[in-house]
């Protein structure tokens, strides 16, 4: 495994300029690294370049994941990372409230390489202080976190800023407010990586959609291959999964079943219903 150390040079200041213009989206294929087949062929997908915020538009798949210390047998962060985006995830953050910051920086260091290697968007939570020295382009705070214009004065205008909400009023409000890139609604199904959080509901994420913000969006919290259809069917977009890649015995074909799962409920949905059609 190569390990990237953090050389405390690169920030947010460093990334290239915020593009504005949607014009300037381009779609390259993705490079796809080597599956368990050898005989398998690549199956380009489409992955979006441009700037972060314009990424943000066509990001489907988000992925938290602790430093994964303890690797049950499975594999250790990078690898863990690497398989991720390899299927298909669009967003990676570390969330591990056990790390120091040095050790959050080196791992983030590193993740960051992966993610750029993929253009995939590495994701900071709760500091700000610490997406700012890792050069992360996206920071994520909840209800309990940093204030959003606290957190915007921290990392500046460039960085994506995330919110976590519970729906309703919530979600609302993060969607009123433009300093808010994304929000999350969940958890939709009670999760042990949230323990203490009451689950929301599908009814909370038809509720949102029904608002149809102009934000994106994603859902949050229980969200596997079996019911991410149900997630898609409520009204949500795009989606958060811990658990659904982490935990998988392989968690490359789990982020690619995701993802075309995903993808399918999608087009089936747009097919179904016009009212999803000027939604975030
Ligand atoms: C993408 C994403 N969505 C939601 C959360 C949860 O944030 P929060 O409610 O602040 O809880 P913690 O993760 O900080 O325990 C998240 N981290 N990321
Ligand atoms: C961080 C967080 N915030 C709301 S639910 C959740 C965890 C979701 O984890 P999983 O996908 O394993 O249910
Ligand atoms: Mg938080």
């Amino acid at each position: 495994m190569t390990q990237s150390r953090f050389d405390g040079r690169r920030n947010a200041l460093s990334a290239p300029p915020v593009q504005g213009s949607r014009a300037l989206v381009t779609l390259h294929f993705r490079t796809m690294a080597p599956t368990s087949d050898p005989t398998a062929q690549p199956t380009p997908s489409p992955r979006p370049s441009g700037s972060p915020r314009e990424r943000l538009q066509d990001a489907r798949l988000y992925l938290c994941t602790d430093a994964r210390r303890d690797r049950r047998g499975g594999l250790d962060l990078l690898d863990l990372v690497r398989a991720a985006l390899r299927g298909g995830v669009d967003i990676v953050q570390l969330r591990d409230r056990s790390l120091d910051v040095v050790e959050e920086l080196e791992l983030l260091a590193a993740l960051r390489d992966l993610t750029d290697e993929h253009g995939a968007l590495l994701a900071v939570n709760d500091r700000a202080d610490v997406a700012l020295a890792a050069g992360a382009a996206v920071l994520h705070t909840g209800q309990r976190d940093l204030p959003v214009p606290v957190a915007r004065d921290l990392v500046g205008e460039k960085a994506l800023l995330g919110r976590s909400t519970g729906g309703g009023a919530q979600a609302a409000a993060a969607d009123a407010d433009p300093d808010v890139d994304y929000f999350c609604v969940g958890p939709v199904r009670s999760t042990p990586t949230k323990p203490g959080r009451a689950a929301v509901g599908l009814d909370a994420v038809r509720q949102v959609a029904a608002g149809q913000p102009t934000t994106p969006w994603f859902a949050i919290g229980g969200v596997d291959l079996q019911n991410v259809r149900q997630v898609v069917e409520a009204g949500a977009r795009r989606v958060v999964v811990v658990r659904a890649v982490t935990e998988a015995p392989d968690p490359e074909a789990a982020a690619r079943g995701l993802r075309t799962a995903l993808t399918r409920a999608l087009a089936d949905d747009a097919g179904r219903t016009s009212a999803g059609a000027g939604q975030a």
